[in-house]
């Protein structure tokens, strides 16, 4: 029997549909399918991919103001947040575009090492094959773009499965891609329930698993894996760093928008902040004023900045975590307020370096502050986290800049900038427990392949 599901909205909790999950007899035809796929691929020129991208870059921006709706209507991120991921759909469907006629290998000469010589090695990039694109709630599209946009240039097939609360815009998203000229041979959508997820990720016909999400369901998909290649882009505790010379007023906006922007449901969002103590308080000052100006409400009005989170039981989550650090003795500077899904931007200082919300990472609009004399008594306390994705920095001291380069766990250190910073062609993705592998188009479609070499 067909099970189904259905979903609300997280601002309202009004209907937004009734869906059915795939059945697995469903998903094997499609397995099938997109095997059959491969050979469509293998058939289709490089400059053809490029043309068929082109193609669903110019639908996408065509049809963006519809999909941020639905983005909001589906998350509760605001509005204004939508469009701007839709931008980054449209650029990262470009660069997918443009890297389509770029994949290039090289030739090697065997005279390097004795005996081997008279040889050349002609080393050339092939598909893995048919690829399990699995995508988060929060940017539905745009993660989903870094995957399927990358994984079709590199001449793959694509089973994409998005979380079940963004089947609509995800829907939609696959009837633009076949519109712009990908077969359904090479691209389908697939909503199987939880209990067949094991099964699938374990499945043959798979070859490789493009995954972005929370620790628990990467690690239930590398127990399920096997040897199949996993590219697993994950969570972050990344930290915003102000020191002594920051442009305070940059950093306080900074800081706003890499942790409150999305309700602070982005990977890479500020989720700790650590501040010089020479400016802390004018810091902390600027930080509050600002905060406490931001329109909370409405997600689908331009003026709002902060809508809910994704349900009650993640606003439940992360209030348990903020009382947490207060039994700890933290204080609030701002917020610990909440209305059903909505939390309310929260500044917590007087934070223990050991207590949750420095450790793990809380997903909402929470943000401790962590007052410091030297930059070497945060580089332990910073590390100190499974994560390590990005980390931001506002100074111009080149030498601290450089050595926290090399001390801080982490894939990106940006600069006078949030530790938010993406642009879709920069590579991405983390260490320890933020992940395996990097997405950012020409990475992407790297690890989507595999090298084979002829020798003559
Ligand atoms: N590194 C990044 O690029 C990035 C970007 C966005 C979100 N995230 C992380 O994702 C998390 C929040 O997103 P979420 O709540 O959607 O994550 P989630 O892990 O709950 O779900 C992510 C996707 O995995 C699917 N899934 C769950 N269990 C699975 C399994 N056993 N096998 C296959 N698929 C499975 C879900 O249905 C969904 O499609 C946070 O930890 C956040 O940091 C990381
Ligand atoms: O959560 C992260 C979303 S993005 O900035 O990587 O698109």
């Amino acid at each position: 029997m067909t099970q189904k599901y259905s979903l609300v909205n997280p601002y309202n909790n009004e209907p937004l549909g009734e869906y059915n999950y795939s059945t697995w007899t469903e998903i094997e035809e499609k397995l099938a399918l997109l095997k059959k796929g491969q050979k469509t691929q293998n058939k289709t020129a490089a400059f053809e991919r490029a043309n068929v991208l082109m193609s669903l870059a110019s639908l996408l921006k065509e049809h963006s103001e519809e999909m941020a709706k639905l983005i909001t209507l589906e998350t509760g991120k605001t509005i204004s947040d939508s469009r701007v991921e839709m931008v980054r759909a449209v650029n990262a469907t470009i660069a997918s575009a443009e890297e389509a006629r770029q994949i290039s290998g090289e030739s090697l000469d065997s005279d390097a090492y004795a005996p081997a010589g008279g040889k050349i090695g002609v080393v050339c990039w092939r598909p893995l094959g048919t690829i399990f694109c699995i995508t988060p709630f929060n940017f539905p599209i745009n993660i989903a773009m870094h995957k399927i946009g990358p994984a079709y240039a590199a001449g793959n097939s694509i089973l994409f499965k998005p979380g079940p609360q963004n089947t609509a815009s995800s829907l939609f998203l696959v009837d633009l891609c076949y519109q712009a000229g990908i077969p359904k041979s090479v691209l389908q959508f697939c909503m199987p329930p939880l209990s067949d997820l094991d099964r699938l990720n374990a499945h043959p016909a798979i070859n490789a698993i493009n995954f972005t999400g929370g620790t628990a369901a990467a690690n239930a998909i590398s127990a399920a894996a096997g040897y199949k290649k996993l590219l697993l882009e994950l969570g972050g505790n990344d930290p915003l760093i102000v020191m002594d010379d920051a442009d305070l007023k940059a950093a306080a906006q900074s800081a706003i928008n890499h942790r409150f922007a999305t309700a602070g449901q982005r990977c890479t969002a500020a989720k700790r902040l650590f501040v010089h103590a020479s400016v802390y308080q004018e810091f902390r000052d600027i930080l509050v004023e600002k905060s406490s100006a931001l329109v909370v409400g409405d997600p689908m009005k331009d003026e709002t900045f902060v809508g809910p989170v994704i349900h009650q039981a993640a606003a439940n989550e992360i209030r348990e975590r903020i009382e947490s650090a207060l039994k700890e003795g933290a204080t609030v500077a701002l917020g610990n307020k909440y209305e059903g899904a909505f939390v309310y931007p929260t500044i917590l200082e007087n934070v223990s370096a050991n207590s949750e919300v420095m450790i793990e990472e809380t997903f909402g609009p929470v943000m401790p502050l962590y007052k410091f004399e030297d930059v070497e008594e945060i580089i332990p306390i910073i590390n100190n986290t499974a994560y390590g994705l990005q980390a931001g920095i506002f100074s111009n001291n080149l030498k601290v800049i450089r050595h926290l380069f090399e001390e801080l766990d982490v894939g990106t250190l940006a600069t006078n900038d949030g530790p938010g910073f993406r642009t879709e062609h920069f590579p991405f993705g983390g260490v320890k427990e933020s992940g395996v592998g990097r997405e950012g188009i020409k990475y992407a479609i790297r690890e989507m392949s595999y090298t084979k070499t002829l020798v003559i």
